[in-house]
């Protein structure tokens, strides 16, 4: 539990994976005119590093090209990733987010994320060691803690992700630095209130948007409204 007064807001990221591709555009460009949102989340999966395979550079194109005005956060699950990670810098993308694996330091790749002027993220697995995020902690704006195994949209909430998201809080604020903590699978209405309450600072979501009904605000409104009331009851 936090207990910090000066906590931020927490800010919702919509996942896409769950999304009707063919109404995209419009869909998305309703959630940011809400103003409910600012992020756009978008799980590149190559069918490789990952078992699924969704989309590319080339959709984020699109939508910036239709006049979508977000941040656009790029959570690649692909190998290899240089190519793609310079494509999207070049889109003008405000984060990439890259998974940490055993035995690679991803300092390369967070340091040409950085020097174009975007932002960098690393992303735990479930059954990853979160030792390395004090290795990392100089080069990254961000870190998100998977708490599905990445994939799939649609997937249950992995428990154990609230024992990691307070570790990773603790790891954080110890630090001292201005990173912000994500979560990212399974977050719904009935788990929302124990996530809120890790401190986390971006909650990733998609299908408990996008399968519930058509009326794509009103949920997210639902979500804005008990985000904001759990944090508040954080620090009364
Ligand atoms: O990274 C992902 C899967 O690899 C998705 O972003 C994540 O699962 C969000 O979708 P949902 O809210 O449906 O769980």
């Amino acid at each position: 539990m936090i207990i910090n007064p000066f906590i931020k807001r927490c800010s919702i990221a919509i996942s896409i994976l769950s999304a009707n591709l063919a109404s995209l555009g419009k869909d998305i460009a309703k959630l940011v005119r809400s103003g409910l949102t600012d992020i756009i989340h978008f799980d590149i999966m190559d069918n490789h590093y990952v078992p699924n395979l969704t989309f590319g550079p080339i959709l984020c194109k699109s939508l910036i090209e239709y006049g979508i005005q977000s941040n656009f956060h790029i959570h690649l699950m692909t190998d290899p990733s240089e190519r793609l990670i310079r494509e999207f810098i070049e889109l003008g993308v405000h984060q990439i987010l890259l998974h940490v694996e055993e035995g690679i330091t991803l300092k390369k790749e967070l340091r040409i994320i950085r020097e174009n002027g975007c932002k960098a993220g690393i992303v735990f697995n479930p059954k990853m060691s979160l030792e390395i995020l004090t290795t990392l902690i100089n080069e990254i704006d961000s870190v998100l803690i998977m708490s599905v195994n990445p994939g799939f949209g649609g997937q249950s909430f992995i428990e154990n992700s609230i024992k990691r998201l307070l570790e990773a809080r603790s790891i954080i604020d110890r630090s001292g630095k201005d990173i912000l903590l994500g979560v990212d699978g399974g977050i719904n209405l009935k788990n929302l209130k124990k996530i809120v309450e890790t401190g986390v600072d971006i909650l990733v979501i998609g299908s408990a948007i996008f399968n519930r009904s058509r009326n794509y605000v009103e949920i997210l409104n639902v979500f804005r409204k008990k985000i904001d009331f759990y944090q508040k009851k954080l620090v009364n």
